[in-house]
């Protein structure tokens, strides 16, 4: 459901491997599945091509259909509305499982769709479209998700094609992690620089490493547990961030194995003029401030500059965006 860069990669892995997938998606993402079929890559080499006649494409959640499971790829925005598309066609009780990031996205489906099963899940790993129809995954990673059978049913379809699946009763801390990772995703998107290159440069780095900062104080007193989807114990993220560029790309070598082309998923929103996913990444973070009678400048500024993006003509240099968050 909401077949874009996430939608398309795993349920072409899926489809590959021999499962019955049916694809949801925007007029323009199946007029290029109708046309050029769904060709996937990752950055161990891998390749498959499905053609256009092997796909099942809807505009439309189909009637009639009885998934044993559906993956909800839309962005956070999309939400609500996506939920309530699913549960006028599924049976009540149909599993649905959240490929999303941020944390609010299963409670925010559930009550708009209360009949539906709802189960959170975690890519870690970054898709980017490379042209019309080609989804290309180029940073590694393992999925994780809530306990469910249908879940379970899928891992040798994932592992065929490299991708670990890990099921577990509670992904509430990892979706936590995973969160702090995604606060590089708005500063990703305003440099106008693949991840890699972003990465490299100290200046974008500190305003990341300012923005989980902010976060992992705030998580700190609330008391809300946090696990890592990266090897780096999210409490250290700061100060490796931090660090000078070659010592960085020393300590950070793992974190830094991507595709040159890899962005962030907020840069393709950005490029595209959509709504972006920040209310669901900074903007989580500012109302955890808000419960625990704190702020969150850093987060609340950096969801403005979002905000304003359309306004501005061009991304911001790594000096001018420190500025901008007031850090220096
Ligand atoms: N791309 C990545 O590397 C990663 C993304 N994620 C997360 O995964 C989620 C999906 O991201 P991504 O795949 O990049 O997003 P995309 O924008 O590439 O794909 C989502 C697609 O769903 C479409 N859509 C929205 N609502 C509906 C609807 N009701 N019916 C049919 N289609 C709909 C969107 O169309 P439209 O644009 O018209 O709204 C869009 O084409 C996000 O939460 C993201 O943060 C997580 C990890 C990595
Ligand atoms: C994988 C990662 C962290 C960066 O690409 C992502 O989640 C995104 O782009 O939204």
């Amino acid at each position: 459901m909401g077949a874009g860069s996430v939608g398309c990669f795993l349920g072409g892995v899926l489809a590959q491997a021999g499962h019955e997938l049916h694809f949801v998606a925007r007029p323009r993402v199946l007029e290029a599945l109708r046309t050029q079929g769904l060709r996937l890559s990752d950055l161990e080499g891998r390749q498959i091509h499905l053609p256009p006649q092997t796909l099942h494409l809807h505009a439309q959640p189909p009637v009639g259909l009885r998934p044993a499971l559906t993956l909800l790829c839309v962005k956070s925005g999309a939400t609500a509305e996506a939920a309530r598309q699913l549960a006028a066609c599924l049976p009540p009780g149909s599993a649905v499982v959240s490929m999303q990031n941020g944390v609010g996205n299963v409670e925010r489906a559930r009550e708009a769709a209360p009949a539906l099963h709802w189960l959170a899940g975690m890519v870690p790993f970054n898709v980017a479209e490379q042209a019309a129809g080609h989804y290309h995954r180029g940073t590694a990673g393992g999925l994780a998700a809530e306990q469910h059978a249908a879940l379970q049913a899928l891992s040798p379809a994932l592992a065929g094609f490299g991708i670990k699946l890990r099921l577990q009763p509670d992904l509430r801390a990892l979706q936590w992690g995973k969160l702090l990772i995604n606060l590089n995703n708005p500063v990703n998107a305003l440099s106008g620089r693949p991840l890699r290159a972003q990465l490299l440069d100290r200046g974008y780095r500190r305003c990341f490493a300012a923005l989980q900062a902010e976060a992992l104080a705030l998580l700190q007193q609330a008391g809300i547990a946090v696990a890592a989807p990266t090897p780096v114990p999210p409490r250290h993220l700061p100060a490796l961030l931090r660090l000078p560029t070659p010592l960085f790309r020393l300590l950070a070598a793992r974190m830094l194995r991507m595709d040159s082309k890899a962005r962030s998923s907020m840069a393709d929103d950005l490029a595209r003029g959509r709504k972006t996913e920040i209310d669901a990444l900074c903007g989580e973070v500012v109302r955890l401030a808000c419960r625990e009678g704190r702020q969150a400048p850093l987060n609340a500024r950096m969801q403005a500059l979002v905000e304003a993006w359309a306004q501005r003509p061009r991304p911001y240099g790594p000096r001018e965006l420190e500025e901008a968050l007031g850090l220096r």
